[in-house]
C-alpha cells in the first residue's frame, strides 16, 4: 500500500470527519417534532404494522388502553406454538428442523411420506456445486464467516440457470437449495478461515445424504467428524428454535424490503444474512460470549452482586465491553417478560452446565440476567421490562458443545434461512403487496448553487 496514499493520512481523513460534522447533524427534538416513528416503532413501543403474514407470530404484550401491558413470550410457528411442537417432535423421538422447515414453507405439517421425501431431498442438495468451493470460497477467504456467507449466497446466481425466475415453481428451488447448501457454505468457509487465518489445517467434509440437517452439521464441522446423539438432537433443537421470528425482525423485513423491489433471490437473501451479522441482531450471540469473557476477567467474585452490577454499569455507560453500552443478551423489540427461546435454552444450559462442570458460569449468566434490568434503570433511569433474548443463552450451549464461537451467528442463519425464504416467498406471492417504500422527512434548509470561485 502507497504511504503517501490522502486515504492513509489521519490529518486528511480527519478534516473529512470534521467536514462531515458541521453539515450533518439532525436535532433529536425533530423526531418528536415531526412524528419520525423511529426504528419503525410507534410512540407506544409497538411496531408500525408493515404488512400481513402467516408465517410466524411472535407474542410480547398486550395493547391495553394504549399501554403495552407486559405478557410471558409466545412463538408461533403457522399457528402452532414452538412449544408444542417441539414437545411432539421429541416424543416421537425425530428430528424437528426438517419438519419445521417443511412447515414454515408449506404452512402445514408434512405427513410421514411428505416429510420422508422432503428431507430425502434436502439432503440430496447439500452439495455445492462443482468447483464453488475452490473458485469462491478458497480463492477469497474472509475473516469472518457471516460475510462469507453472504458473498457466497450471492455467488450462486451465477451458478442457477434461472436465477431472476420469479414463479412459485422455481422460488421453491431455490429455498430448498439454498436451506440445503448454506450448511455446507458455512463449514467450508469456517475449515478456510481457519487455515488461512488460525494457521491451522484445512480440511473439507463432503456432506452426508444420510444424516438430519443437525447431524450433517456436526460431521461436517469436526475433524473426526465425530458426534453424540445428544449433541444432534440439541443441535436440532436450536435450530428449530431459530428458524422464524415474523416478517419485522430485521433480516425477514430486509429480505422482504428487497423482495418487494422485485430482485431476485440471492440478492434478498444475502441482504438478510448481511442484517443478521448485526450485533443489535443475531450477531448478538457472539458479543454475549465476548462480553462474558469481559466480564468474568473483571469480577473477582462471581458471587457478588454489587461487583457484578458495577460491572454491569460499567458496560452500559460504554466504558467496559465493546463500547457500546449494551448488555448484550438483554432486551428485545416485542419480549417483555420472557422470550420463550431464551427460557428453553436456559433449562439446556443449566442442566448441560451441571453435567460439564460449568455451574459457575452458569449461574454467572443467571446473575447477569437477574441484575441487569436493576441496573438498566439506575443508569438510564427507565423503567423497562426487560427480559434475556434467545442470544443469551445459544453461545453458552454451544460452547459446551464445543462448537466455536465464529460459528455462533452462522448457526442463527443455518436456522433463519427458512424463515427468509418463506417471507420471500409470501411478499412475492401475495397479490395485496406493494414495494416497500416509506418516508424520510428532509430537514436540510434549501440553499443556492454556490460557483467554485465563490466558496470559501
Ligand atoms: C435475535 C435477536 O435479534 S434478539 C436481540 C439481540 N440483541 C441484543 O441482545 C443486543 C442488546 N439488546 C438491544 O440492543 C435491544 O434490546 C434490542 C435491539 C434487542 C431491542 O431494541 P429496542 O426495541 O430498540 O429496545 P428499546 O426500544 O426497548 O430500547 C430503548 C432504549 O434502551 C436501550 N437498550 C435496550 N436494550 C438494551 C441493552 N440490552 N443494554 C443497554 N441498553 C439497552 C436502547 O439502546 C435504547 O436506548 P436509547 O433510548 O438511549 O437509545
Ligand atoms: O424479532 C426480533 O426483533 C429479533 C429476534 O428475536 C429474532 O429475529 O429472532
Amino acid at each position: 500500500m502507497q504511504d503517501d496514499l490522502l486515504l492513509n493520512s489521519d490529518a486528511f481523513i480527519g478534516s473529512l470527519c470534521d467536514e462531515f460534522c458541521k453539515h450533518n447533524y439532525i436535532d433529536p427534538t425533530y423526531y418528536d417534532k415531526f412524528d419520525v416513528k423511529r426504528g419503525l416503532r410507534n410512540a407506544d413501543g409497538t411496531g408500525v404494522m408493515a404488512g400481513l403474514t402467516q408465517i410466524g407470530n411472535v407474542q410480547g404484550y398486550v395493547v391495553q388502553d394504549g399501554e403495552r401491558v407486559p405478557r410471558e413470550g409466545r412463538l408461533i410457528y403457522r399457528g402452532i406454538n414452538v412449544e408444542d411442537l417441539i414437545d411432539g417432535f421429541v416424543s416421537e423421538k425425530r428430528f424437528g428442523f426438517e419438519e419445521t422447515a417443511y412447515l414454515l414453507l408449506f404452512g402445514a405439517l408434512p405427513n410421514r411420506s411428505q416429510l420422508e421425501q422432503f428431507t430425502r431431498l434436502i439432503a440430496q442438495c447439500r452439495t455445492l456445486p462443482a468447483s464453488f468451493t475452490e473458485d469462491m470460497i478458497i480463492k477469497a477467504p474472509s475473516p469472518d464467516v457471516m460475510n462469507k456467507l453472504a458473498r457466497s449466497v450471492l455467488a450462486l446466481y451465477s451458478y442457477d440457470p434461472r436465477p431472476e425466475d420469479g414463479s412459485l415453481e422455481n422460488l421453491l428451488r431455490q429455498s430448498l437449495e439454498l436451506i440445503a447448501r448454506v450448511p455446507t457454505i458455512v463449514a467450508h468457509a469456517y475449515a478456510v478461515k481457519r487455515h488461512y487465518y488460525d494457521n491451522q489445517s484445512l480440511y473439507l467434509h463432503r456432506p452426508q445424504e444420510d444424516m438430519s440437517s443437525a447431524e450433517n452439521f456436526l460431521y461436517s464441522v469436526r475433524r473426526d467428524n465425530a458426534f453424540t446423539e445428544d449433541e444432534a438432537r440439541l443441535l436440532d433443537l436450536c435450530l428449530v428454535l431459530h428458524a422464524e421470528h415474523g416478517g419485522g425482525n430485521n433480516s425477514a423485513f430486509a429480505c422482504r424490503v428487497l423482495s418487494s423491489s422485485g430482485t431476485d433471490t440471492y440478492s434478498s437473501i444475502a441482504a438478510a444474512v448481511g442484517s443478521l451479522k448485526g450485533p443489535r441482531h443475531g450477531g448478538a450471540n457472539k458479543k454475549v460470549m465476548e462480553m462474558f469473557g469481559c466480564i468474568e476477567e473483571t469480577v473477582r467474585d462471581w458471587k457478588d452482586d454489587d461487583e457484578i452490577k458495577a460491572c454491569l454499569e460499567e458496560i452500559i455507560n460504554g466504558r467496559l465491553g465493546d463500547g457500546s453500552g449494551l448488555i448484550y443478551g438483554m432486551g428485545h423489540a416485542i419480549y417483555t417478560l420472557s422470550d420463550p427461546r431464551a427460557v428453553i435454552l436456559k433449562r439446556f444450559a443449566r442442566s448441560l452446565a451441571a453435567k460439564k462442570g460449568m455451574s459457575e458460569e452458569f449461574d454467572l449468566f443467571e446473575t447477569v440476567e437477574r441484575l441487569s434490568p436493576e441496573v438498566f434503570l439506575s443508569v438510564k433511569g427507565e423503567t423497562k421490562t426487560m427480559c434475556a433474548n434467545i442470544d443469551m443463552y445459544s453461545g453458552l450451549v454451544y460452547k459446551m458443545m464445543n462448537i466455536p464461537m465464529d460459528l455462533y451467528t452462522p448457526l442463527f442463519a443455518i436456522a433463519r434461512i427458512v424463515g427468509w425464504c418463506a417471507h420471500r416467498i409470501e411478499e412475492i406471492h401475495n397479490p395485496g403487496n406493494r414495494i416497500m417504500r416509506p418516508a424520510y422527512k428532509a430537514v436540510a434548509p434549501t440553499r443556492p448553487f454556490v460557483p467554485m470561485d465563490r466558496r470559501i
